[in-house]
């Protein structure tokens, strides 16, 4: 099944309805909030409120390990997990499709890989983002008229501070094109769960230092409230072309 990850902005769906919820523990304990089985345009998802519902994790305190088993034992197939981001060169509004993560952040449980009687696979991660879903989610990105920038490079950062401008240089230099504190260990635990994942996300501010103002979080809110609209158009069009069982 198809299952989406909403992040800040995107805490439900409107044009889901809902069949059934999942309150699962798993053995890395609870996951942010019960995964909502429906139907989207006809086809069956899942979502996941990575944050929760209210949004009350914050983005070093979300149980990652848990919520990525919970999706799978759910009978999630695929995911594609949306994220509030920073522009680090691409301009507010976007939506961008990234197609490389580097892992900036520390301390997160970020493999399943964690017990020494258990054999240990060292997954393979050069092309983080499934390619096929990425193809569907431009597919969708075309039907639901919503322009997209393809690639860029996603940086995952600790927060929940901002970060200094100086930081935004050097992530700059590394090769990063957007900036958030979401995107692993998520991704790499849906690789070790052998799970196809995308991202899909929505530049909400310029990255610190790209616009010589302060961040707000009034900025921040005013463009998520048009920019999630988008991205909902964009899931409901995936789900409508999505194969049916
Ligand atoms: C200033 S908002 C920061 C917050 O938004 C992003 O969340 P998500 O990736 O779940 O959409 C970012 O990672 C931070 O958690
Ligand atoms: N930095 C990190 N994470 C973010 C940002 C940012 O500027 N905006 C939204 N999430």
């Amino acid at each position: 099944m198809l299952a989406f990850i909403g992040g800040t902005g995107l805490t439900r769906i409107e044009g889901l309805t809902l069949r059934k919820q999942h309150a699962i523990t798993t053995r890395f304990g609870e996951a942010s909030a019960p995964v909502a089985e429906g139907e989207l345009n006809g086809a069956p998802v899942l979502f996941l409120a990575r944050h929760g519902d209210p949004h009350v994790r914050l983005p070093h305190q979300v149980n990652y390990r848990a919520n990525m088993l919970a999706l799978k034992e759910a009978g999630a197939t695929e995911i594609v997990a949306v994220n509030a981001v920073g522009g680090i060169s691409v301009d507010t509004g976007a939506l961008v499709l990234p197609e490389q993560i580097i892992d900036y952040t520390w301390g997160r449980d970020g493999t399943f890989f964690d017990d020494p009687d258990e054999p240990l696979v060292h997954v393979d991660f050069s092309w983080p983002f499934d390619a096929a879903l990425r193809e569907r989610l431009k597919g969708a990105l075309a039907a639901a008229g919503a322009p997209w920038v393809d690639g860029g490079c996603y940086a995952a950062t600790q927060g929940p501070r901002l970060e200094t401008a100086a930081e935004i240089r050097r992530l700059e230099q590394d090769g990063n094109t957007i900036v958030g504190m979401t995107g692993m260990p998520e991704a790499v635990l849906a690789r070790e769960l052998q799970l196809p994942y995308a991202m899909l996300s929505l530049v909400v501010n310029p990255a610190a230092g790209k616009a010589d103002r302060e961040i707000t979080m009034a900025e921040i809110e005013a463009v998520l409230h048009g920019g999630m609209a988008r991205v909902r158009a964009v899931l409901a069009a995936l789900a409508a072309h999505h194969p049916r069982p």
